[in-house]
């Protein structure tokens, strides 16, 4: 049977873009039919991820070079600040296509917002203002009809779906929310930098974007919305030795009498139904080894020892659910296949 979608990917020779065409080689809605990169252009995709040797794939080419005549739909994998100028020029030739850009270059509503935390004005305000943020299980309905879905961030993602679901219930207090999140080194991008060598990240953790990482503005811009008033949260954020995994310890103030295991009850309750979002048993701390390589969300509530309060620990797989995966989930919902479709594997454990 052949399949329904020709697809994009721009970025493949970065993590999250060999990522997306390694979930897309199983997908069997959506065939890849061009792949960018930019220093990496003009080599075969094998060459440049060797876990692609013996698999059929188009060469890797400048983005300007790729005939989008066929395309039905484009993964923008790009570093943030580059992408926005790229989406209007292909959408400027090529209206109808379906966009979802990993890039935290549409997330952001508020173009003030944007350009306080990105330090440029944006580039395209009159496309975002038409991009959907793309957490599919609070938005789901808004992403259906989008044209650009603006995928989330991997941090962001693990700490929005607990604490969204408690304030949208109204059961903590919005003022006294506080995320300690870590993530494996893939996040950090392919590209190499001198903080990301092994010698300066192995045997050891750190903190880092203390008191001002960017992801914050996406938080708030959530939280406030789910909360129906402004939110703040505290958030920091720390880089672990290992390549995947987001883990965010959430620690949350019940409100009106609600205690960790009727917060834990409101999550099971409101995730009971979503393939990707697992609630574990009251009192059940998740590991981040147990959703790696797959589309996952694994959250666990514990009870605090101060009455009232709460743990809320969520992990997921920065490269799938905290990118390609999500991506993937949002770009069949705008192509209105199976939400489910090509992500249906379990975790790598061990
Ligand atoms: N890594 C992660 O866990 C997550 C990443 N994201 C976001 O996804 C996007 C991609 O991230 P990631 O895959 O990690 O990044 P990488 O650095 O691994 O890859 C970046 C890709 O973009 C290409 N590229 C770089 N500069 C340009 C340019 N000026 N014009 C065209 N192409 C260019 C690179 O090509 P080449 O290598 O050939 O030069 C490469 O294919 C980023 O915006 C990131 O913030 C979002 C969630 C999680
Ligand atoms: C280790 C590391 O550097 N991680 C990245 C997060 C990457 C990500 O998923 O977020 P964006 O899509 O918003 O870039 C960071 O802290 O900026």
């Amino acid at each position: 049977m052949s399949k329904s979608y020709k697809i994009a990917v721009l970025g493949a020779s970065g993590y999250t873009g060999s990522e997306l065409v390694r979930l897309l080689l199983r997908h069997s809605g959506l065939e890849i039919a061009a792949l960018s990169a930019d220093s990496k252009a003009g080599k075969p995709m094998a060459e440049v991820f060797p876990q692609f040797a013996g698999v059929d794939l188009p060469e890797l080419k400048k983005i300007d070079a790729i005939d989008l005549a066929e395309i039905d739909g484009v993964f923008c994998a790009l570093p943030h600040g580059t992408t926005q100028e790229v989406i209007s020029q292909t959408l400027a030739k090529k209206p109808n296509l379906k966009i979802v850009d990993l890039s935290a270059d549409f997330r952001l509503a508020d173009l003030d917002a944007y350009a306080e935390w990105y330090g440029h004005p944006h580039k395209a305000p009159e496309l975002q203002a038409e991009a959907v943020y793309g957490l599919v299980e609070i938005h789901r309905e808004k992403i259906r009809t989008a044209r650009l879905v603006a995928n989330p961030g991997c941090y962001t993602t693990t700490a929005e779906l607990p604490v969204i679901a408690l304030l949208q219930a109204g059961a903590i207090d919005p003022e006294e929310i506080v995320i300690d999140a870590k993530t494996g080194m893939t996040g950090a991008g392919r590209a190499a930098k001198e903080g990301m060598l092994f010698s300066e990240v192995s045997e050891g953790i750190h903190a880092y974007g203390v008191g001002k990482h960017r992801h914050m503005a996406e938080l708030d811009q959530e939280f406030s919305e789910a909360a129906g008033k402004p939110v703040r949260p505290s958030f920091t954020p720390h880089l672990a030795p290992m390549n995947r995994g987001i883990y965010a310890t959430t620690y949350v103030r019940g409100t009106g009498g609600t205690d960790a295991e009727r917060m834990h009850g409101i999550l099971a309750d409101r995730y009971a139904d979503e393939p990707f979002v697992t609630v574990l048993p009251f009192g059940q701390v998740p590991q981040s080894r147990h959703v790696r390589g797959s589309n996952m969300v694994q959250i666990g509530v514990v009870a605090d020892r101060r009455p009232g309060r709460a743990i809320v620990i969520s992990t997921l797989d920065n490269l799938v659910k905290g990118a390609s995966g999500q991506a993937v989930q949002n770009m069949n919902l705008v192509l209105g296949l199976p939400e489910t479709m090509g992500l249906e594997q379990v975790a790598l454990f061990p």
